[in-house]
């Protein structure tokens, strides 16, 4: 594989006995510590807004860790080849220690070999005026053909986070044709809308985001999913504290908020003429972050991951859940109330999907 290891990025390590040993620097701890090997994340349609919004965080360590080099491999179509060799540029300007190689190629076969993360982004967005719907066709067939490139070229337990639109139906079809990858390991975004839903909490009630948790979206990454505040708290000096009582309107916690997270995505693109870009981005990185890494202790986050039947939910599906993660490893938070609101919510959302993922198999025949 052609790699580009940007020049001088190696610098203070050595190889000994197969691995890298970092030499004592000026401040560095006295014992040296042992360097981690590079992790390889895929970033398709990375000559795109989210891409170029995304991979700098990647290389800076905002996805996994500060201390956890990455060898980027970005992958777009041939149209986009010279934009894609302009974002490869930039990333040796921007000399980030922690990039270790660069893989920047039109060849989906070349992107996807070796990767440890694949974060699918590649594809068509939605324009103002246009459903989600109308990027299905285009979008499904570039998820059946990439499936088999994962499947075939990628690392064992390789995690795949989908976020091109439809992200859940697009995530379905990568599952369904590259059968051999685990299904836990394939998920969509739909982190973003749960960070929308923490922004709305934190302004309505004049709070730091960082202090509000445990919201959730469930379904689809579109505009029938139900972003649900009933098990959500606040961080106060008295303790935790529910975001319902807190907010003390249900009107407005079963009205607008909801329909201004469900409808942000199309808010973006009306305010920009272009959908989010440096949101999806970072919504992306702490999805993986958590999934890799964990989440914290007594916090849930969102994913769309595949339905085991959980509160009633049709298997089969990709739908978005609250999650906690530990070791790599996801699980669906069991056991809370579903009330009859939230139900016909829960429901509804899930009945796009199955209409979904039917128009996608009628696509790809
Ligand atoms: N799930 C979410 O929360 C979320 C949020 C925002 C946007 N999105 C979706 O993410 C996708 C990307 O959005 P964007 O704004 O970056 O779009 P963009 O048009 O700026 O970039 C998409 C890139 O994908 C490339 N591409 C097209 N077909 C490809 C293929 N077969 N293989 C590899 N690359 C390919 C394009 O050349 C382009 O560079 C869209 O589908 C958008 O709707 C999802
Ligand atoms: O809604 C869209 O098509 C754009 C994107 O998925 C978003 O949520 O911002």
């Amino acid at each position: 594989m052609a790699e580009d290891v940007p020049r001088g990025q190696t610098s203070g390590l050595t190889k000994s006995s197969g691995t890298q040993r970092r030499f004592p620097l000026p401040c560095s701890p006295a014992i040296p510590t042992m360097a981690k090997e590079p992790v390889r994340v895929l970033v398709t349609g990375a000559a795109g807004q989210i891409g170029y919004a995304l991979v700098p965080m990647i290389a800076r360590g905002v996805m996994l860790g500060a201390d956890q080099p990455v060898i980027l491999h970005m992958l777009d179509i041939p149209p986009a080849a010279e934009a894609l060799n302009g974002v490869k540029m930039e990333l040796v300007d921007a000399a980030f220690p922690l990039l270790k190689g660069v893989v920047a190629t039109t060849d989906v076969v070349e992107a996807c070999t070796g990767v440890n993360i694949a974060v699918m982004v590649g594809g068509f967005p939605r324009k103002e005026g246009m459903e989600r719907k109308d990027v299905m066709s285009k979008n499904v067939s570039i998820y059946k053909s990439q499936a088999s490139a994962l499947e075939n070229h990628a690392a064992a337990n390789c995690k795949v986070l989908v976020v091109a639109n439809p992200a859940n139906t697009n995530a379905l079809i990568l599952k369904e044709f590259a059968p051999s990858i685990p299904e836990k390991n394939i998920s969509c975004l739909t982190r973003l809308d749960h960070n929308r839903a923490l922004g709305q909490v934190s302004e309505r009630l004049n709070v730091q985001v960082s202090d509000v948790k445990n919201v959730i979206i469930w379904g689809n990454h579109s505009s029938t999913q139900y972003p649900d505040v009933n098990h959500a708290t606040v961080k106060t000096p008295a303790g935790e504290k529910p975001v319902r009582g807190l907010v003390g309107d249900d009107a407005w916690l079963n009205g607008e908020f909801i329909t201004t997270v469900q409808q942000r995505g199309a808010a973006i693109i009306k305010a920009r003429k272009l959908s989010s870009a440096l949101s999806a981005a970072s919504a992306a990185c702490d999805h993986i972050r958590d999934w890799v890494l964990g989440t914290p202790e007594g916090t849930w986050v969102s994913m769309g991951v595949y339905s085991d039947g959980s509160y009633n939910v049709p298997a089969g599906l990709i739908y978005s859940f609250p999650v906690t993660c530990c070791a790599g490893e996801w699980k669906i938070v069991q056991g809370l109330h579903i009330d009859e609101f939230s139900r016909k919510k829960l429901d509804l959302t899930a009945q796009e999907l199955s209409e979904e993922k039917e128009l996608a198999y009628s696509c790809l025949s």
